[in-house]
């Protein structure tokens, strides 16, 4: 890994109210660097959850996880409009799709994270020529709930993080039930954006499990200290 790389900590908060994810990120706040506002708030309370986190926390990275497979510039333009710094797109999505929502993200300064959930290796090198896209390696709730898998388990991205050392690449997220004993393994593979939700926010002590994690981090990579200079 490069020692000049930051690893940011991705905070998603998902199943819970408005008031429940602003609170708990309050918790936390000081060990995480981007707050994603989960699917679920989103698809349970609309743009208002992305609206109301990013007046909550106006110097912090929200990422508004809509995971938009179709009509890219309509769901793109209500992320960022309502506060939005990064949205999420499925990597299976059509081409078009993809294009319309890098060329939005774009147009607001803004960044796109593209979901790798069930796309085909050969599809991600597709995916790689977005340089100024997040790539994030998802393993789903799904799959940790009904196979038991974790991020982490395997290294399918880690081909991908070393073998265009000499270009530019895409960032690296990864996310799916990360806890601090799959952590080090995760770290090996280069990524910059490490996504944690149950880990932290199902923690009987949300402070501390969110601290760990960023300790963990910080022997591994210089911390970032102003996440807003990334975008
Ligand atoms: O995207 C997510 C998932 O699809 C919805 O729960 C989560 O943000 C992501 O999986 C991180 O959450 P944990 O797996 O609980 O760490």
């Amino acid at each position: 890994m490069s020692e000049q790389q930051p690893v940011r900590v991705q905070l998603a908060l998902d199943r819970m109210t408005i008031q429940e994810a602003i609170t708990m990120a309050k918790q936390v706040e000081q060990h995480v660097d981007w707050i994603e506002v989960g699917t679920s708030l989103i698809k349970e309370f609309g743009i208002e959850s992305v609206r109301q986190m990013k007046q909550a926390f106006p110097h912090k990275i929200i990422v508004a996880d809509i995971k938009t497979f179709d009509n890219a510039k309509y769901e793109f333009e209500l992320c960022f409009e309502a506060g939005a710094d990064v949205a999420t797109v499925m990597g299976a999505a059509p081409d078009a799709t993809l294009e319309l929502c890098m060329q939005t993200a774009r147009r607001y300064q803004g960044q796109t994270m593209i979901d790798l959930l069930s796309v085909s290796p050969d599809r991600i090198q597709d995916l790689e020529r977005y340089t100024d896209a997040v790539l994030c390696h998802h393993v789903s709730k799904d799959e940790q709930e009904h196979n038991g898998q974790k991020a982490g388990q395997s290294n399918r991205h880690e081909a991908h993080a070393t073998s265009n050392a000499n270009h530019a690449t895409p960032q690296i997220a990864v996310a799916g039930g990360i806890t601090l004993t799959t952590l080090p393994t995760i770290l090996q593979q280069s990524p910059s954006v490490i996504i944690v939700g149950s880990a932290i926010t199902q923690a009987a002590q949300p402070q501390q499990a969110a601290q760990q994690i960023r300790e963990q981090i910080n022997q591994f990579a210089i911390p970032n200290v102003n996440p807003l200079a990334s975008l």
